[in-house]
C-alpha cells in the first residue's frame, strides 16, 4: 500500500500504468478515501462506488483540455486525489479546506462547480456545444447518477443533446440508490436494463453468430474484430436512451477498470451522443458502507472498525421534532400528505412513511414537480406537506409563484436546512429564502424561534387557508420542552420577549435564542435591551414594530439569511413607507457573498451571528448611540 497515489500530481501519471497497477491505485485511494472521512465526515458512499470508474474516465478523458463533470459532485473524492490534491485531502470540507464538490477555484480539472443534482448533461452538452462552434477538439463526458437521472434538467438535456446528435458521453452511474432507495419508473427502467435476460441472450446469440464468421485474410479478420467488439456495445432498438438518439452502451461492471476503458473509449470514438451504463456497488469496498449505503452516503466522522459514529448523544434535530409533530398531527387528521424529494431521511419523513405509507411521496430529485404536485393535492382538498431543504428549494421558483401563489393552493412547505448549513458549502446555504419567498403576492412566511414554536407554527400552517411557508435550521433544537398540546398562531403577530429601553433587536428564526441570551448577559452590564421574536417575516406585525420604532433610538434586525431582500430589508420597508426617519436602523445577517464551508458554528461566528456577535453588536450601537435632533 502507499506506491503511488501519494506521487501522483496529474492524471496524466496514471496513463502508463497497467491495469493492475490501476487496481491498486484504486486501492490506495479507498484506503485514502475512508481514513480521512472516519475524520473529517463526507459522502463516503458514493464517492467509494466511482473509484474504477474515475480511474477509467481519467485514463481516456484528459484533462483539462478533455472535460469530465461530475453530477452533484459528491462523489468527486478520487478524482480530487489524482488530480494533485492528495495533500491537501484532510482539510475536505473544514473551513477554508477543500470544498467537498468540485469547484472550478480549486483545480483546472473541476471544469463545473456544483453540488445541486441532474446539471452535468446540460453543462457537458453546452461545453461541446462550444467546442464544435470554435473548431475545437476536446472531449467532453458527464457523469450522472441514476439517482440525479430522476430529475428533470437531467431529461431536459438528453433531449436536446439526442436532437443536436452533438458528440459528447454520458456515464450513468447505476448503483440503485439515490440517497435512500432510488424511486420511479425510470429506476424500475434502469433494473430491467441491468437484468432483461433478453437483451443479454440477444447481444449473446449475435457474438456467437459473428465468432462463426470465417476470417480469410488479415483486412477481413481485423473487419470481423472490429464488427465483434462492435457487438460488446449493442445497440438495442426499443432502449429509451437509444430512441432519443444516444448510443447505449452496456451495461458495463463499473469496477472493471479495462471494460470500463474500452466502453469509454468506444463512447468516445463514436460520432454523436453515447450513454454508457455503468453498474456499481455504492459504498464498495467498505462493508459496513456496502451493507447501508443509505446510512453512509453523508456521514460524520466514525469508526472504521464498525462504521459507528463518533458523535456524542445529542438532542433531537429540527427535523426529527418536525417529522413527530407531523406524524401527530397526520394521525388525527387524514387530509395531510407528506411529500420529499429524494431526502426522506435527511427530513425526517422516513417516519411519516413508515406510519403512512398511502400518503406519503418520494417523487425523486425533483423539487418543481414536488411543488406543482403538491399545488393539485391541495386543491382537491388534501393538506400537502412539502419538506424541501432551503437550498434545494430555489430550483421551484418559478412553480412557486406560478402554480401555488397564482391558485391561491393551501400548500405547507417545510423549509429545512434554513440558514448556514455547515460543510457542505456556497452550493447547500439556505440563505436565500426569505427574500424568494415574500416577494410572492398571498404567500406567509414564518420561522420558529426553537423547536417548541416549529411545532405549533406546523399546525398554523397546514390549517391556514393560503400557501406558508416555515423554515428551520439544520441540527440540534435547544432542547426545550415541547408542549403537547399545540395551538394555531395568530398570522402576522410578532411576541415581545424582553423590554428594555436601550434599544430594540427585532430577530427571526434561529437568531431570536442568541439575541435574548445577549440581550440577559447586557443587561448585568447596564444595557436594557427590547428583544422581538419576530415569527413572521411576512405579514410583519407592522404595529408591534412601529411602535417599537416611537419607544426606541435603535432597531437591530437579525436574520439567518443574506442582508438583500431579507427580514431586516422588510423592516426597513416598512420604517420608510410609514415615513419613520429619526430612528438608528442596523441590520445583522450575510453580506452580499457566498458562504464557504466550515463548521456551521465558525460560520456563525464569522458573520457575528451567535451570542457573543450580537452582543458586542449591541454594545457598539448603544455606546454610539443615535443623534436624532435630524
Ligand atoms: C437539486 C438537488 N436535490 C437534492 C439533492 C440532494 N442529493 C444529493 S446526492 C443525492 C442522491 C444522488 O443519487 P445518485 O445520483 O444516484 O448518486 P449516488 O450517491 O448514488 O452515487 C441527493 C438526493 C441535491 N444535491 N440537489
Ligand atoms: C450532496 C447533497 O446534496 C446531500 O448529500 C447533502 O450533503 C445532504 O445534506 P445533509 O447532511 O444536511 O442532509
Ligand atoms: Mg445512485
Amino acid at each position: 500500500m502507499g506506491e503511488y497515489l501519494q506521487d501522483i500530481t496529474s492524471p496524466r501519471e496514471l496513463d502508463n500504468l497497467s491495469t493492475k497497477e490501476l487496481d491498486e491505485v484504486a486501492e490506495e485511494i479507498r484506503r485514502k478515501i475512508i481514513v480521512t472521512l472516519s475524520k473529517t465526515g463526507g459522502h463516503l458512499a458514493s464517492s467509494l462506488g466511482v473509484v474504477e470508474l474515475t480511474l477509467a474516465l481519467h485514463t481516456v478523458f484528459k484533462t483539462p483540455k478533455d472535460k469530465i463533470i461530475w453530477d452533484v459532485g459528491h462523489q468527486a473524492y478520487a478524482h480530487k486525489l489524482v488530480t494533485g490534491r492528495y495533500d491537501e485531502f484532510s482539510s475536505l470540507r473544514q473551513y477554508q479546506g477543500l470544498s467537498g464538490f468540485p469547484k472550478r477555484s480549486e483545480s483546472r480539472h473541476d471544469a463545473l462547480n456544483t453540488g445541486h443534482s441532474s446539471t452535468s448533461i446540460s453543462a457537458a452538452l453546452g461545453m461541446a456545444c462550444s467546442r464544435d462552434i470554435k473548431g475545437q477538439d476536446n472531449d467532453v463526458a458527464a457523469l450522472i447518477g441514476d439517482g440525479a437521472l430522476t430529475g428533470g434538467m437531467a431529461f431536459e438535456a438528453l433531449n436536446h443533446a439526442g436532437h443536436l446528435g452533438t458528440d459528447l458521453t454520458v456515464v450513468l452511474n447505476d448503483n440503485e440508490m439515490s440517497i435512500a432507495e432510488n424511486v420511479g419508473a425510470v429506476s424500475s427502467y434502469l433494473t430491467k436494463l441491468r437484468t432483461e435476460p433478453m437483451l443479454h441472450r440477444i447481444k449473446e446469440d449475435i457474438e456467437e453468430l459473428v465468432n462463426k464468421i470465417p476470417a480469410i485474410g488479415s483486412r477481413v479478420i481485423k473487419t470481423v474484430d472490429r464488427v465483434k467488439e462492435g457487438l460488446k456495445y449493442l445497440v438495442v432498438s426499443g432502449v429509451l436512451f437509444e430512441e432519443m438518439g444516444f448510443s447505449y452502451l452496456g451495461p458495463v461492471d463499473g469496477h472493471d477498470i479495462k471494460e470500463m476503458q474500452k466502453s469509454l473509449e468506444y463512447a468516445k470514438n463514436l460520432d454523436g451522443p453515447a450513454l454508457v451504463h455503468a453498474i456499481t456497488t455504492k459504498g464498495k469496498g467498505y462493508t459496513p458502507a456496502e451493507n447501508a449505503p443509505k446510512n453512509f452516503h453523508g456521514i460524520s466522522a466514525f469508526k472504521i472498525k464498525t462504521g459507528e459514529s463518533k458523535r456524542e448523544r445529542e438532542l433531537p434535530t429540527y427535523s426529527t421534532i418536525f417529522s413527530r409533530t407531523l406524524v401527530d398531527l397526520a394521525e388525527d387528521d387524514k387530509d395531510i400528505v407528506a411529500i420529499t424529494a429524494a431526502m426522506p431521511s435527511g427530513t425526517g419523513l422516513d417516519k411519516f412513511k413508515t406510519e403512512f405509507p398511502d400518503r406519503f411521496y418520494d417523487v425523486g430529485i425533483a423539487e418543481q414537480h414536488a411543488v406543482t404536485f403538491g399545488t393539485g393535492l391541495a386543491l382537491e382538498g388534501s393538506k400537502p406537506v412539502i419538506t424541501l431543504y432551503s437550498t434545494f428549494l430555489q430550483r421551484a421558483y418559478d412553480q412557486l409563484i406560478h402554480d401555488v401563489a397564482l391558485n391561491e393552493a393551501p400548500v405547507t412547505l417545510a423549509i429545512d436546512r434554513g440558514g448556514l448549513v455547515g460543510r457542505d458549502g456556497e452550493t447547500h446555504q439556505g440563505v436565500f429564502d426569505y427574500a424568494y419567498l415574500r416577494g410572492i403576492p398571498g404567500f406567509t412566511v414564518m420561522a420558529p424561534k426553537n423547536e417548541n414554536e416549529l411545532q405549533h407554527m406546523l399546525k398554523t400552517a397546514i390549517n391556514y387557508p393560503g400557501p406558508v411557508s416555515l423554515r428551520y435550521p439544520r441540527g440540534m433544537g435547544a432542547g426545550v420542552p415541547l408542549d403537547s398540546k399545540l395551538e394555531e398562531l395568530e398570522i402576522g403577530k410578532a411576541e415581545v420577549l424582553r423590554e428594555g429601553s436601550d434599544l430594540a433587536i427585532l430577530a427571526i428564526g434561529s437568531m431570536v435564542m442568541p439575541a435574548l441570551e445577549a440581550s440577559k448577559e447586557l443587561a448585568k452590564q447596564g444595557i436594557e435591551a427590547t428583544v422581538v421574536n419576530s415569527r413572521f417575516v411576512k405579514p410583519l406585525d407592522e404595529d408591534l414594530i412601529l411602535d417599537v420604532a416611537k419607544e426606541h433610538d435603535q432597531i437591530l434586525t437579525i436574520e439567518e439569511h443574506v442582508l438583500q431582500g431579507g427580514f431586516g430589508s422588510a423592516v426597513l420597508e416598512l420604517l420608510a413607507d410609514s415615513n419613520v426617519t429619526d430612528i438608528g436602523i442596523e441590520r445583522m445577517g450575510i453580506p452580499d457573498e457566498f458562504v464557504q464551508q466550515g463548521s456551521q458554528d465558525i460560520l456563525l461566528d464569522h458573520y457575528g451571528l451567535n451570542k457573543a456577535g450580537i452582543k458586542e453588536k449591541v454594545s457598539k450601537l448603544v455606546d454610539n448611540g443615535v443623534d436624532r435632533s435630524g
